[in-house]
């Protein structure tokens, strides 16, 4: 386990990916230092969601590397199943066991896979449950919450493998409106506390917010990657301009 503070906390070098002929991702390299939170922007289909579960290689990737706090992620195995428990994901739909409470639901990775006693992963649980806000619904069903607060439990059960590194992939993308702001709230929290997050969405407000550095990724490629400050007031390519200038406009 690496601990050095100078190892980004993610690292992929040259990584290529393809759909048949499409190549999705373009010797893509990055380096995310530990304590970041990148906000990956770019148009429909230029390969955001592909680059986040290539970093946990929930997507095979055709070549390049990916190193998680120093360790190579291998391609698959025992090896690949016990890294990734160091990769906390949260996805656009929840993904939460329908038949299980949301303690359940939170504490199951934690007993399952690291072999957590099961009063300490209530415990811990319980404390997660209260850091988003939703301890009160600890023994009801998913279906019984609302969108906002079902995400808000999906980033608790993945906390509470205490991970490394949080990957979001459009959390907020499937939420009415309104449910939105309180799931941005949460990740807004994580970010002052320290977690390294790489965080794709549409969500301009928590980019300027909450985000260290703005990637902005168009036809597989990463074509800025800068500060929201920047990116926001002057953006240098012209597909950054094009897509702000549709996202303003919108
Ligand atoms: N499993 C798949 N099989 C074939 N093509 C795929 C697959 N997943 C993604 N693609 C294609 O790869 C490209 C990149 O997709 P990706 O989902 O990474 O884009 P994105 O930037 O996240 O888009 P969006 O903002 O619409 O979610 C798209 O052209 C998409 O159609």
């Amino acid at each position: 386990m690496t601990t050095d503070v100078a190892t980004p906390m993610i690292k992929a070098v040259a990584v290529n990916k393809y759909f048949g002929d499409l190549h999705v991702l373009r010797e893509i390299t990055l380096e995310v230092p530990r304590g970041q939170v990148v906000v990956v922007l770019g148009p429909s289909g230029s390969g955001k969601s592909t680059l986040c579960r290539a970093i946990n290689r929930l997507e095979p990737v055709n070549s390049g590397e990916v190193a998680v706090d120093g360790v190579p992620l291998p391609a698959e195995g025992k090896a690949l199943a016990s890294l990734r428990a160091d990769v906390g994901m949260v996805f656009q739909q929840f993904n939460l066991f329908a038949h299980k409470t949301i303690l359940e639901n939170v504490m199951l990775a934690p007993v399952k896979v690291r072999k957590t006693a099961a009063a300490q992963a209530r415990a811990t649980a319980m404390e997660l449950l209260e850091r988003v806000g939703i301890a009160d619904q600890a023994d009801k069903y998913p279906a019984q919450l609302s969108g906002g607060q079902q995400q808000r439990v999906a980033i608790a059960r993945a906390l509470a493998m205490r991970p490394k590194v949080m990957l979001f992939d459009e959390p907020t993308s499937a939420l009415d409106p309104e449910m939105v702001q309180e799931v941005l709230d949460v990740m807004a929290g994580l970010a002052k506390d320290g977690m390294t997050m790489l965080v794709v969405t549409h969500e301009m407000g928590f980019a300027r917010r909450a985000a260290d550095r703005v990637i902005f990724m168009a036809d597989g490629e990463i074509v800025e990657d800068t500060t929201p400050e920047e990116f926001f007031t002057k953006p240098r390519s012209e597909r950054a301009k094009d897509f702000l200038g549709k996202i303003l406009t919108h």
